[in-house]
């Protein structure tokens, strides 16, 4: 993980551990959320198995996409290794002309279809850092409810 979510990560989860998937089509911002604003590739693995949740990354501006980009989201949910795992969506690149909204993007994705798992969408901007922190802490406050 990038040193700037490795920050925001450990500031609202503290010593605990989760096994988080970050998801997304291509461009959809995923590489800025780990990594902040630099080129630097994080080295981060994907397993399945025992993921506690998902972060769904969507390019709220790449309008042509969002069907696929739903597509993808209920495939991956359909994955018998993720069924227990909650969802945390990032309609990102808020700060873009024309970006659609959190409401928008719960629309498009189809995101009220989820019955069997806690879930919530957070507008973000990676480019400035904004947003991300408030999602953390959702599921940050979630997995512990879950867990205890
Ligand atoms: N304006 C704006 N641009 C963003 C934002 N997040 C990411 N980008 C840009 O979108 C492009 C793609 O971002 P990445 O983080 O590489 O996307 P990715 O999901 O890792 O893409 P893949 O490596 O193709 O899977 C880059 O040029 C980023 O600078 C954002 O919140 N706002």
């Amino acid at each position: 993980m990038g040193i700037v979510f490795t920050r925001l990560f450990s500031s609202v989860f503290g010593n605990r551990e989760a096994r988080i998937l970050v998801l997304g089509l291509d461009n959809a911002g995923k590489t800025t959320i780990l990594c902040g604003q630099t080129s630097i590739r994080p080295y981060w693995r994907c397993y399945f198995p025992n993921t506690q949740a998902i972060i769904y990354v969507v390019d709220s501006s790449d309008t042509d996409r969002l069907v696929t980009a739903k597509e993808e989201f209920h495939a991956i949910l359909e994955e018998d290794e993720l069924k227990g795992a909650v969802v945390l969506v990032y309609a990102n690149k808020q700060d873009l002309p024309g970006a659609l909204d959190d409401a928008a993007i719960t629309e498009s994705l189809e995101l009220h279809k989820i019955k069997s798992r806690q879930w919530a969408i957070f507008k973000t901007s990676a480019i400035k850092g904004e947003g991300l922190f408030e999602g953390l802490d959702w599921l940050s406050n979630t997995l512990k409810s879950g867990s205890s």
